[in-house]
């Protein structure tokens, strides 16, 4: 389940022009658990969205679920990031195009001519830079305090950011969160669809949260009493992520027999593990309840695992649960392509990017 090759560490992950890489620790660390608080403060604001974005739903009653969740996500990234969101809502509105372009560059062959997705991806990443300069450069100038990431990244005296730093930090964020949380939406929904009797024990524990509730919108707690939709989503990543972890040899290793040298990359396939009838029964079939017995350690590694885990993933995960809420509460879903073909690269895809017709209950 491991194949090696011998290529610098780094160059497969990190999204083309970056000068700063690697995200700070002050970043990780606000990502990760401690900063739960942080996160949650906003959960307000990430209920709106996603109200706001189910809203803009119906009005269109035909939707691609995955180019309509990139701009959800990109909110509620956005929205963490820095507490007046307008902001990146550039005079021509294209900031959260030249992210796409940006990552986009990174499946491609680093060659710089004017005519390569490389190039595009190097200038999209010239100009949003531009843009957050000015927009680091008139805080700085302004001296007024914000209750956000961007706030404490420039204003952490241990760290002394330079502007490249927090810009790389910033577009790396963007990037890690940008298709990855759309693409877990899109096949949550469409496993949902498929398996009706999960969906609706899903809905039976989103309507009995709904009918407890004093306030309009979700608690915290609320969020933690969704283990249903939680297993939905683990088994969702089991299936649906189709990627790999990239880890640098730090010792020679023998494994299996094959020794992997020292200074190697290794690529660790995802469906390598999530398919494995030794940690999981039945792999291919969609079952959430199998997460009701916990997994065996690192056997679920959609996320990652280890040092470098995913420090969004909390974020994700609320995002993931909020956005569900209120789809499940208010709307139902009918795929205008139920058996359309899926595309394996570079992610595992719906070809139409999962298009469906929306109604309200
Ligand atoms: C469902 C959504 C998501 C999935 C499935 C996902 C998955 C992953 C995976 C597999 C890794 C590599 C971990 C490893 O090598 O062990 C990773 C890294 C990372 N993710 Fe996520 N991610 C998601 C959402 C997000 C979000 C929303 C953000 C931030 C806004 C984010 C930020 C990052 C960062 C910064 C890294 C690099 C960490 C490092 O290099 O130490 N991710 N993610």
């Amino acid at each position: 389940f491991l194949i090696s090759s011998k290529r610098k560490s780094g160059s497969v992950q990190t999204p083309p022009g970056n000068r700063g890489w690697p995200i700070l620790g002050e970043t990780i660390q606000l990502l990760r658990g401690t900063a739960e608080d942080f996160v949650f403060q906003r959960r307000k604001r990430f209920d709106k969205i996603a109200m706001d974005l189910l809203t803009s739903w119906q009005r269109k009653g035909c939707v691609t679920v995955l180019e309509e969740t990139l701009q959800l996500t990109f909110d509620v990234v956005t929205a963490f990031i820095c507490d007046d969101p307008r902001i990146f809502q550039t005079k021509t509105g294209d900031f959260m195009h030249d992210v796409t372009v940006a990552s986009r560059g990174l499946f491609k062959l680093p060659i710089n001519l004017p005519f390569t997705d490389y190039h595009r991806a190097l200038q999209a990443r010239k100009r949003l830079h531009y843009h957050l300069d000015r927009l680091i450069n008139e805080r700085r100038i302004s001296k007024i305090t914000h209750d956000d990431l961007l706030h404490k990244l420039m204003n952490d005296k241990d760290l002394n950011s330079t502007n490249q730093q927090i810009e790389d930090n910033i577009v790396g964020l963007l990037f890690a969160g940008q298709h990855t949380t759309p693409l877990t939406l899109v096949w949550m929904m469409k496993r949902l669809q498929e398996n009706p009797e999960i969906l609706k024990e899903v809905v039976e524990e989103h309507q009995k949260i709904l009918r407890e509730r004093e306030q309009p919108h979700l608690t915290w707690e609320d969020t933690r009493r969704m283990p249903v939709t939680m297993r939905v989503l683990q088994e969702t990543l089991r299936l649906a992520s189709g990627g790999m972890l990239v880890r640098e040899m730090k010792h020679a290793v023998e494994y299996n027999g094959y020794v992997f040298p020292k200074g190697w990359t290794l690529h660790i396939f995802h469906t390598a593990i999530h398919l494995n009838e030794d940690y999981f029964a039945d792999p291919y079939k969609f079952d959430p309840s199998r997460f009701l017995v916990p997994q065996k350690p690192g056997t679920l590694i959609g996320f990652g695992c280890g040092l470098r885990t995913c420090p969004g993933a909390e974020l994700a995960k609320l995002e993931i649960l909020v956005f569900f809420h209120r789809l499940v509460t208010q709307y139902s879903w009918k795929p205008k392509a139920p058996n359309g073909a899926i595309r394996n690269w570079p992610l595992r895809i719906p070809e139409d990017g999962y298009v469906v017709e929306i109604n309200r209950k």
